[in-house]
């Protein structure tokens, strides 16, 4: 496969606090790849870095061979904020990111991403009628309308309850089986991690590194509860400095 997102020493402080301290690692084209590390060592700094939102003091991210200097239109960013405006019904705010088509050609490709993630129905309500789950959904069916080659996703999930983070990891896959994308996730759920992706960089403490990477070779749907995955998890836990929990 060919790479998609170059990541070369990238360096970065904020003022005189080291925070990246030189990680290189690359992303080929459809895959998922996910970033674990103790918190506070510099996840979302990379993941800004890599998406073009903050400029590395050393180093440099190319995406497709390009150097990227401000955010591509190739890459849409999920986080754990929320992004859908709450004056827009759903399919509005879904077709907010269309810039070609008529707006019922508009209209039309939003509800096609809205019945993707379970939404249909919900096409004309508003993101407060909505639960945390389905508000998710929409936030992800936003991204995915726009068709971006690359998804990062920063903690997508850690602000739903439990339950509705397992059902949220199924939908996700559900959709990247439909529509490859490379994905770059972001997470401290060392599970949600193995679970999802198919490589796994473990960062260190900051000034953050590459300090490990594992990959899954697991296909999905997966069972965490298989030996190997067990074994995984003890070994990324490990690697964080948590292993025995
Ligand atoms: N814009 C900024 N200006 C100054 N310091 C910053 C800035 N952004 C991040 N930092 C500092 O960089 C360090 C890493 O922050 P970052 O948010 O990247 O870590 P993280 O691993 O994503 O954290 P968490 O796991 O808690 O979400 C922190 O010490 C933070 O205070």
């Amino acid at each position: 496969m060919d790479a998609k997102i170059v990541v070369n020493s990238v360096k970065k402080n904020f003022n005189a606090l080291p925070v990246v301290d030189g990680v290189d690692f690359t992303v080929a084209d459809g895959e998922f790849v996910a970033i674990v590390g103790p918190s506070g060592c510099g996840k979302s700094t990379l993941m800004k870095i890599v998406a073009g939102f903050e400029r590395p003091d050393q180093g440099a991210v190319s995406i497709d061979g390009q150097p990227l200097t401000k955010p591509g239109p190739k890459g849409i960013v999920i986080s754990q904020h929320g992004s859908v405006f709450p004056w827009l019904t759903v399919q509005q705010n879904l077709m907010f990111g269309l810039n070609s088509g008529s707006d019922s050609e508009k209209a039309a490709l939003a509800d096609h991403y809205a019945e993707m993630v379970g939404l249909k129905g919900f096409e004309n309500a508003y993101p407060h009628e909505l639960s945390g789950g389905m508000l998710k959904r929409a936030e992800i069916a936003r991204a995915l309308v726009v068709k971006p080659e690359i998804l990062y996703m920063d903690e997508p999930f850690s602000a739903l309850d439990a339950l509705m983070n397992l059902k949220m990891r199924n939908e996700l896959l559900r959709v990247l089986a439909e529509e490859r994308h490379t994905v770059l996730l972001i997470t401290h759920d060392v599970e949600e991690a193995i679970y999802l992706a198919d490589r796994i960089l473990v960062l260190s403490p900051r000034p953050t590194r590459i300090q490990a990477s594992f990959r899954v070779d697991h296909a999905h749907p997966r069972k965490l509860s298989h030996p190997d995955l067990l074994q995984l998890k003890e070994d990324i836990l490990a690697q964080l400095g948590l292993s025995g929990l």
